[in-house]
């Protein structure tokens, strides 16, 4: 027998309890954070869902890559001030944003009742 640590146990907390309150914490505070986002994505969803219905109204195109730039510019500036990579920043917007111009899409190809706005 030898005195190494079992392969990979060196990797376990078991044993240590500070680390593991300290751990327990970390995950409360990220379960906290993961409700916000979703709390915060949700009530972004619920305004893009009536800019679908407004642009759908009024024959305006699902996408605006103007503005798409202006948000993505004004958010990797945010993101590098908040010390995030800003490169995440910009490839999570686009995924929300590709999210929301799908459903604009399946908004603006509903039939619309005769003589609607
Ligand atoms: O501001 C708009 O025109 C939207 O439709 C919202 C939004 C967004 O999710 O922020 C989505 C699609 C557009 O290309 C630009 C922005």
């Amino acid at each position: 027998m030898t005195d190494q640590p079992m392969p990979g146990a060196e990797h376990t907390l078991d044993g240590d309890e500070e680390a593991l309150t300290k751990l327990r914490a970390l995950r409360g505070s990220i379960d906290n954070l993961d409700a916000a986002l979703v709390h915060l994505l949700a009530e972004r969803f619920k305004c893009t869902q009536e800019v679908g219905e407004l642009k759908a109204a009024h024959d305006l195109p699902p996408a605006d890559p103007a503005r798409e730039a202006a948000q993505i510019a004004r958010l990797r500036r945010l993101a590098a001030d908040a010390r995030l990579d800003p490169a995440f920043a910009e490839k999570f917007l686009n995924f929300i944003i590709e999210e929301v111009v799908r459903h604009h899409r399946a908004i603006a190809a509903r039939p619309r009742p005769e003589g609607a706005a």
